[in-house]
Order: structure tokens, then C-alpha cells, then sequence
């Protein structure tokens, strides 16, 4: 199995269960594996046969910044199921982290993998 990734893909977002949370933006980072077969992609060198990595951050950068979810892990959640379902990719990995929500912490969040990998 491969996998094609993005590793800190930072968007604003109104995301936290504190009202104060609910009136301001907050950045979360996004580090997510997607398995892939790279090969075609590679003996074609064309991007129709790859797993376009630019047109998925630009789909999770709309979709987050949309979003007003309370928890990192709904926000988790729905991200993950938007990748496997839009983008036919069968297994990953999300680190979805909330830079200096914590005082003493550099970030929190979540770590979860969804599908299948073969
Ligand atoms: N497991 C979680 N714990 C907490 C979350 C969360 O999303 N998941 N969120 C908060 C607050 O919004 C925090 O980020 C701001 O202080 C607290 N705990």
C-alpha cells in the first residue's frame, strides 16, 4: 500500500463548546495518509491517474471553513468521511490538532484512521 498525504494543512474555523469559542475563528491543523496506488500515476506520469492531493485540500479547506462543529472529533469524523466517500480512498490516517487550545500544550486533538487497508 502507499500513501499520498498533506501534513499541516492549517484552516480557520469557528470549532470549540465554550461561547467564547462560538464568536471567533480558530486555526486546526489537518495531517492526513491516504493509501493509494501510486503506480499508474507514476507510469503515466499524468494526473487524472493519481490521488490529487490539491484538489482534496481545497475540498477540505471549503468544507472546514463552513463548518461550526463543537468537538475536533466531529469535525474529525466528518473530514474523514468526506475523503473515503468524494475521493474513493479506501483507508486513512487523520491527525486533526487545535494549536494552543490547551494553556501548557503546544496543541490537542485527535488521531483516528477509518477504512479499510489493504
Ligand atoms: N475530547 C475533547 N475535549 C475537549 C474539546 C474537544 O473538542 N474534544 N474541546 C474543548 C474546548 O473547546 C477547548 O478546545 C477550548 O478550551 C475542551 N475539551
Amino acid at each position: 500500500m502507499d500513501i499520498v498525504y498533506i501534513n499541516d494543512l492549517k484552516v480557520d474555523t469557528v470549532i470549540g463548546i465554550f461561547d467564547w469559542e462560538r464568536r471567533i475563528r480558530q486555526t486546526v491543523s489537518l495531517d492526513l495518509e491516504m493509501a493509494a496506488d501510486i503506480r499508474k500515476g507514476a507510469a503515466t506520469d499524468h494526473i487524472d491517474d493519481a490521488l490529487d492531493y490539491k484538489s482534496i485540500s481545497k475540498r477540505l479547506i471549503a468544507f472546514i471553513e463552513e463548518s461550526e462543529f463543537q468537538l475536533v472529533e466531529t469535525l474529525a469524523e466528518q473530514v474523514a468521511a468526506l475523503v473515503l466517500e468524494e475521493f474513493n480512498v479506501p483507508w486513512l490516517r487523520l491527525r486533526l490538532s487545535k494549536p494552543g487550545a490547551l494553556r501548557g500544550a503546544r496543541d490537542v486533538g485527535v488521531i483516528i484512521e477509518r477504512g479499510e487497508r489493504s
